[in-house]
């Protein structure tokens, strides 16, 4: 079976940053977290794969059609839910139902109701008196009922509180329960896609620093807690990046299994997403 999508060698040039040969890919049935600092590219990639910037290079496949030659097809398979609302403050969710209908071939205006009352979203209220929190449930509600296979959704969570966070997540796994669905999420809350992603793709600074299957990841990083003695005598091709503390030192361990061999005497912890993308940021500056 094809992947759900396939970023291959993306390149876009601004000028003054670039997305550099960026490659992964999403397959059926499952979530790929997209992590990185801020204006590492997360949002430009994204907004390549909806073909909203023009790529300068590489290929973008969804459910095996080309974004470019076949962008009409491949719009009809895409769900969006962005970091701020689309639709006017004055509209009512039945007002919006009424336009989506008009605008995406297979609106299913049963899908999008039964999602409004799910969420328990007033249909006849202007979106003016909703929370930010209603607003997103509203535009998750509307992209469910687009009928789309592959759900993209750029920090639409952040700025939710942890309830409304589950709440939504719980939907997106419910959502690829279907092999034939997937759901591309870019977010900075690690935590949440350490709970619900299946696959990540860590972006640093416009290239792609690691990708592959959450669970691995997890268990081929590892953390060192050490004195700083000890961390002077590590070999450091071993580490990504390390913190020297008044305490002792931390230093993100590449593969902890072939640490622990080399040096079983040090104490290697799991990590977190979150400390993987630290420890890469100070790995910089080292
Ligand atoms: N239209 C544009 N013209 C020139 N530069 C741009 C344009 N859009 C984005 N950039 C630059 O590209 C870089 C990456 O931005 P992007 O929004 O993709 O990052 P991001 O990872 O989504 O960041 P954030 O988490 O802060 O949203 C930034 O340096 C930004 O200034």
């Amino acid at each position: 079976m094809n992947d759900a999508l396939n970023v291959s060698h993306l390149t876009k040039d601004y000028g003054s940053f670039k997305l550099d040969d960026v490659s992964f890919s999403v397959p059926g049935g499952t979530i790929m977290g997209l992590i990185g600092e801020n204006g590492a590219g997360k949002s430009t990639t994204i907004k390549c794969i909806l073909n909203l910037v023009r790529r300068d290079g590489g290929e973008i496949t969804v459910f095996g059609r080309d974004n470019l030659t076949d962008e009409r097809a491949v719009k009809g398979e895409i769900g969006v839910v962005l970091d701020e609302s689309l639709f006017h403050d004055a509209l009512t969710p039945t007002q919006i139902g009424t336009m989506l209908s008009r605008v995406y071939p297979h609106w299913d205006r049963g899908c999008y109701g039964g999602y409004l009352k799910k969420f328990e979203l007033p249909e006849k209220k202007p979106l003016k008196t909703f929370s930010r929190g209603m607003k997103m449930k509203l535009a998750l509600a509307a992209a469910f009922g687009a009928k789309p296979r592959l759900l993209i959704l750029d920090e639409a969570t952040s700025g939710l509180d942890p309830v409304v966070r589950d709440e939504i997540l719980d939907e997106f796994l419910e959502f690829i329960q279907d092999e034939d669905h997937a759901v591309l999420i870019s977010s900075h809350i690690t935590s949440d896609l350490e709970k619900a992603a299946d696959y990540i793709t860590y972006l640093h600074k416009g290239k792609v620093a690691l990708t592959g299957a959450k669970d691995e990841l997890l268990d081929t990083y590892g953390k060192l807690v050490c004195s700083r003695s000890d961390l002077e005598e590590v070999d450091r091709s071993l580490l990504v990046g390390s913190r020297v503390g008044q305490f002792g030192c931390e230093a993100l361990v590449k593969d902890r299994h072939a640490f622990a061999r080399r040096y079983p005497s040090l104490t290697v912890d799991p990590v977190a997403l979150e400390d993987i993308m630290v420890f890469t940021g100070k790995g910089d500056h080292q």
